[in-house]
C-alpha cells in the first residue's frame, strides 16, 4: 500500500534527476556553480525540476514564466523561507527578515523598510547622500585608481549605507563599524560553503562535533557569530543615542523610531528594528558592489561600448557637469548598458522561498516545506530572449520592440519575486545608474599593461557563492580630460 501510495504521489511530482535512497540527489550536486547544473537539468526536464536533498523536497524553477506563475501568481503559498539553520542558528542572523518565515515578525520589519525604501518621497530623500557618496568614489578613483578594485567600491557602498541606515558619516577610511561588518560578511561568505549549508537540509548535523570530517567549519562559528552580533548592535546603539541627542533624523533608524507613538519603541520592536537595519546594510553592500565591479570589467573588455556611452553623455550634459537622475530619460544607451550589466553580473543567487502549505502547482502536488529555488541565472541566459546570451551586447535591448524590451528587462527578475521581492530594488537601481553614468562621464577605463607593456586581458568570470563577484582583474582608470579632473576635484572639495 505504501509503495502504491508512493507511486501515485511521485507520479504527480515534477520530473528531475533520479534520487538515491536516503541522500536523495545530494551526490549529483556539484560543490561550485550549482546554478549551472540546475540550468542543464532545466534543459532536460523542463521548467520545474524536482529534487530531494536528504529528506527535504526542492523545486527548482528554471524559466521566468514559471517563476512568475508560482512566486507571484501563487504568492499566498510560496512566500515562506526554509528554516536556515546555518545563518540563523549558527551565525546569529536569527531576527533578520530576509531569512525568517513569512508571518507577523517579517511583516513588521518589511513594513518599516517599505516606508523607508519603496516610496517616492523616501527615495528622493536619499539623493543628496547618494550624490555625495558618488563624488567621494570619483575622487577616490582619481587619487587611487590602482586600488579601484572591489575594495574601493565596497567601501563606497558601505559608507553610503552607514549614512542612510544609521546616520553615521565615515570620517576615516578605516571606520570601526565598517571594518566589523566587512569581517562579519567575509566570515559568513567563507563559512557558507556546501558543507555548512548541508546543515540546513539535515539539521541533525548541527549536533556533530567539529572534529568529524566536513564539520571543521564549526570551529570558526563562535568568532563569526560574535562579529555578526557586533555588526547588528554597535551602529544601532550609536544611531539610537544620536537620535535621543537630537542630531540629524533623516536616516532609517531615526525615521522609524520617530514614527512610533511618543517617538519610542517597545523593547521587542527595538530588537526587530536593530536586525532590520543590519539586514539592509548587509543586503545592499555586496550586491551593489559586485554589479559596479562587473560594469568596470565589461568596460575594460568592450571599449567601443564605453566610447558610445561617453558620446551619448557628452551630447546631453556637454562635459561641464556630471549626469543627474533628471538626465536618465535622455540617456537610453546608458540604460541599455545597465540592463546588460545586470544580466551578465548576475550578482545574487537569490534566497530560496518555501511552500507554507500543500498545494497543486501546474498540476503537481507540492508539499508544505518544499524549498523553491528560482534559478535566476538560467533566466539571464535564456537564448529565446537574449540571443547569444554569453556575449555582452547592450544593443540587444535597443533592437527589441517595446513589448519584448519590457519583458526582457532583467530588472523584472534579478530582484526576485512576489511578496519577498527585494525592497531595495529602486534604491539600488537609482544608485547604480548614478554611479555608472558618472564614471562613464568622468573616466576612461582600459586594459592594464604588464611590465613589458602588453595589455592584460581579463576574463568575464565570477566567483562562486551567495553573492558572486567578478574574479579579480586589473584595469587602467584615468580622467578623460583635464576638465573632468578639475570637475571631480571641485566636487570633492565642495560636497553637494
Ligand atoms: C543590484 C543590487 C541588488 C540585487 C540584484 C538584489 C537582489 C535581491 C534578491 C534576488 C532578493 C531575494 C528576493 C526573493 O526572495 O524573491 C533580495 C532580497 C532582499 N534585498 Fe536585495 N538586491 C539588491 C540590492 C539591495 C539593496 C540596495 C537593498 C537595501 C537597501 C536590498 C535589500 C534586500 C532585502 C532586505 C531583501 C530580503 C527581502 C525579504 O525577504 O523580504 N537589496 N534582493
Amino acid at each position: 500500500y505504501v509503495w502504491y501510495r508512493g507511486r501515485i504521489r511521485s507520479s504527480k511530482l515534477p520530473p528531475g534527476p533520479r534520487p538515491l535512497p536516503l541522500i536523495g540527489n545530494v551526490h549529483q550536486l556539484p560543490l561550485k556553480d550549482q546554478h549551472k547544473t540546475f540550468a542543464e537539468w532545466g534543459r532536460e526536464y523542463g521548467d520545474l525540476i524536482y529534487l530531494r536533498i536528504f529528506a527535504t523536497p526542492v523545486l527548482v524553477v528554471h524559466s521566468l514564466s514559471a517563476a512568475r506563475e508560482l512566486l507571484e501568481g501563487k504568492n499566498s503559498v510560496t512566500s515562506d523561507r526554509p528554516h536556515m539553520v546555518f545563518v540563523r542558528e549558527f551565525l546569529g542572523y536569527d531576527s533578520c527578515f530576509p531569512f525568517i518565515p513569512y508571518g507577523e515578525v517579517w511583516r513588521r520589519q518589511r513594513k518599516w523598510v517599505h516606508t523607508a525604501l519603496e516610496t517616492k518621497e523616501s527615495l528622493a530623500s536619499y539623493s543628496r547622500s547618494q550624490r555625495r557618496a558618488v563624488h567621494a568614489l570619483l575622487s577616490d578613483l582619481l587619487n587611487e585608481p590602482e586600488r579601484y578594485s572591489q575594495h574601493l567600491i565596497r567601501r563606497y557602498m558601505a559608507a553610503m549605507m552607514m549614512v542612510i541606515v544609521y546616520g553615521h558619516t565615515m570620517t576615516s577610511k578605516d571606520d570601526a563599524f565598517v571594518r566589523t561588518a566587512e569581517e562579519a560578511m567575509g566570515g559568513t561568505a567563507k563559512l557558507g560553503d556546501i558543507a555548512s549549508s548541508l546543515v540546513d537540509f539535515l539539521p541533525i548535523l548541527r549536533h556533530l562535533p567539529s572534529w568529524i570530517p566536513g564539520m571543521g567549519f564549526k570551529r570558526k562559528i563562535p568568532q563569526v557569530r560574535q562579529l555578526v552580533q557586533k555588526t547588528m548592535d554597535e551602529p544601532f546603539e550609536m544611531a539610537r543615542k544620536a537620535m535621543i541627542d537630537g542630531h540629524d533624523q533623516s536616516y532609517f533608524v531615526a525615521k522609524i523610531i520617530s514614527s512610533q507613538s511618543e517617538g519610542r519603541l517597545l523593547q521587542p520592536d527595538q530588537l526587530l528594528l536593530k536586525y532590520a537595519a543590519g539586514a539592509l546594510y548587509i543586503a545592499a553592500v555586496d550586491t551593489t558592489a559586485t554589479t559596479l565591479s562587473t560594469f568596470l570589467l565589461a568596460m575594460v573588455l568592450h571599449p567601443e561600448v564605453l566610447r558610445k556611452a561617453q558620446a551619448e553623455i557628452d551630447r546631453v550634459v556637454g562635459g561641464t557637469r556630471l549626469p543627474n537622475v533628471e538626465d536618465r530619460a535622455s540617456l537610453p544607451y546608458v540604460d541599455c548598458i545597465i540592463k546588460e550589466v545586470y544580466r551578465c553580473a548576475f550578482p545574487f543567487l537569490g534566497i530560496p522561498h518555501a511552500m507554507s502549505r500543500d498545494e497543486v502547482l501546474r498540476g503537481h502536488n507540492i508539499a508544505r516545506g518544499t524549498v523553491i529555488v528560482a534559478n535566476l541565472w538560467a533566466m539571464t541566459q535564456d537564448s529565446t530572449l537574449y540571443p547569444e546570451p554569453e556575449t555582452f551586447r547592450p544593443e540587444r535591448f535597443q533592437e527589441m520592440d517595446s513589448h519584448t524590451a519590457e519583458q526582457a528587462d532583467p530588472r523584472k527578475f534579478i530582484f526576485g519575486f512576489g511578496r519577498r521581492i527585494c525592497p531595495g530594488r529602486h534604491f539600488a537601481d537609482m544608485n547604480i545608474w548614478l554611479t555608472i553614468s558618472s564614471i562613464i562621464a568622468a573616466f576612461d577605463i582600459s586594459k592594464a599593461r604588464d611590465a613589458e607593456g602588453n595589455e592584460i586581458m581579463p576574463q568575464m568570470s565570477f566567483t562562486s557563492g551567495l553573492v558572486s563577484f567578478p574574479d579579480p582583474f586589473e584595469c587602467d582608470i584615468r580622467p578623460r580630460t583635464a576638465r573632468t579632473r578639475h570637475l571631480i576635484s571641485q566636487l570633492s572639495e565642495n560636497p553637494a
